[in-house]
């Protein structure tokens, strides 16, 4: 009888071991034979790069950790390299060197793509390496590979959602329960979905690093984060998700790529690439988007609105994006293949937000006089601003008024606020928050 031959494996160098990393360790381990089904081969674990080798780690074999993380990238046993560090470097110089010394690159550093994707993608090319990053944008969800394969074929015009996870959990915890802004940030990063500094979170960076990667991939486009409006959720306050149940609507925090057509109409004057906190009507399916869950619209020409939705952010639903791609970059090592190529040839300008079209909401503590509406809608009137619908409510001290624009240029919309803000008959300018997805003319 001939001995059974035992196929040689792929080793992985693992980078991090954190809320993700924990995660892809412990997959890899548990599901160890299904995955080696699935390649063809088995995966094997080279080695785990971490900070400190003194954490207690559960399930890890102390002999795998090192410091050394760029001696475990080039070694020559490693054939597959996973970083789940985050940030720029030392990320960015250990994905170079493995690139170089050949190896297939797996990550989830958004952070580092959106602000250097160049140089990533750029190594990816130059090396022939195959860099997926799946887990990047939105955890769980199948975004990307849809985006860089599926659609491929297609033409994006939007890209609109719910991105961050972090901040939809925060929104909902002050919507759902009336949650202080402070208390709902602690549950999310206890329960891992937060950043390892929450800033990037709540000031809207990692939202605005996801928006970076989506316009890229679905315009062909150079974007990097800096190319982002970014507006984050820590100015959103109690009277902003009041005001927003008030008229049947939620506050979201939302990521939005569009094209922009010039006057040819689908050559396009440049892309539209912001990420702000947005009052949605309740109807609208991303307001039932809950807790930490993601979703994204695509919208294509032939393909028409197709949505996403699943757990954004977490340690394992991040893993099984990770894992999707790790048998990815396996399968194409075993059959000598390898995955899609970045290509941005298209030059369409990122146009400044000024430009941009959205509608506001404002709400105004006012005089209880009379002519106080007239004086308003004058200064809507001053900066060419039309007036969709408007209330009053409220006596004395409590007088309030509700705007509600029509749509406009965002840089007249801000200028009127600030008009506003000069009027003796303002007291205060309570509330401003853009309207989205609300079509109503
Ligand atoms: N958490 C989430 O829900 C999601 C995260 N991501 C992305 O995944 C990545 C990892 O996130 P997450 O797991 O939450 O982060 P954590 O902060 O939980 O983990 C980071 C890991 O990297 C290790 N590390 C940090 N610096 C170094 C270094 N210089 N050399 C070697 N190891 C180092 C840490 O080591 P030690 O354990 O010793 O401290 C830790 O194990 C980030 O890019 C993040 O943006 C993407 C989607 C979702
Ligand atoms: N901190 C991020 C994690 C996933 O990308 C989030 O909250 O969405």
């Amino acid at each position: 009888m001939k001995p059974t031959e035992s196929k040689p494996g792929l080793r992985v160098a693992l980078l991090g071991c954190g809320t993700v990393g924990s995660e892809v360790a412990r997959l890899m381990r548990e599901q160890a034979a299904d995955l080696e089904a699935r390649i063809g081969v088995p995966l094997e674990l080279a080695g785990i790069a971490v900070r400190r080798l003194d954490r207690r780690r559960e399930g890890i074999d102390p002999a795998l950790l090192t410091t050394d993380a760029l001696s475990l990238v080039t070694r020559d046993d490693v054939d597959i390299v996973v970083e789940v560090i985050g940030g720029i470097e030392p990320a960015r110089q250990l994905l170079l060197a493995a690139m170089k010394a050949g190896k297939a690159v797996v990550t989830a550093n958004k952070a580092l793509l959106a602000q250097d994707g160049e140089t990533v993608f750029g190594a990816a090319r130059e090396y022939g390496a195959d860099l997926y990053y799946e887990a990047a944008v939105a955890g769980a969800i199948p975004l990307l590979r849809p985006l860089r394969e599926s659609l491929v074929g297609d033409h994006v015009h939007r890209v609109l959602g719910i991105v961050n996870g972090t901040t939809n959990y925060i929104l909902d915890q002050m919507d759902t329960h009336g949650a202080g802004f402070g208390e709902a940030l602690e549950e999310a990063q206890e329960l891992g979905y937060a950043e390892a500094d929450p800033t990037a979170d709540v000031e809207g960076f990692d939202a605005a690093a996801k928006a970076a990667i989506l316009a890229q991939l679905a315009f062909h486009t150079h974007v990097t984060a800096a190319d982002v409006h970014r507006e984050g959720i820590t100015e959103v306050t109690a009277a902003d998700v009041a005001g927003a149940r008030a008229r049947g609507s939620v506050v979201k925090l939302l990521a939005i790529c569009e094209r922009v057509p010039g006057d040819d109409g689908d050559g396009g004057r440049g892309v539209s690439v912001r990420v702000y906190p947005a009052m949605i009507p309740r109807s609208h399916p991303l307001a039932s988007v809950r807790e930490a869950y993601n979703a994204v619209f695509v919208e294509a020409r032939s393909a028409g609105s197709l949505m996403f939705y699943g757990a954004g952010a977490g340690g394992a639903p991040t893993a099984s994006a990770v894992l999707g791609d790790l048998v990815a970059v396996a399968r194409n090592r075993v059959i000598g293949s390898r995955g899609p190529v970045e290509v941005t040839y298209a030059e369409l300008p990122v146009l400044p937000m000024g430009e941009t079209i959205t509608r506001y909401y404002i709400q105004l503590d006012v005089a209880d006089r009379s002519g106080v509406l007239a004086q308003v809608a004058e200064e809507f009137a001053r900066h060419d601003v039309s007036i969709q619908a408007v209330s009053q409510d409220g006596q004395g001290e409590d007088a309030q008024l509700v705007v509600v624009t029509h749509r406009a240029p965002d840089a007249a919309l801000a200028a009127t606020v600030e008009g506003l803000r000069g009027l003796d008959i303002v007291r205060r300018v309570a509330s401003v928050m853009r309207v989205e997805a609300d079509e109503t003319p």
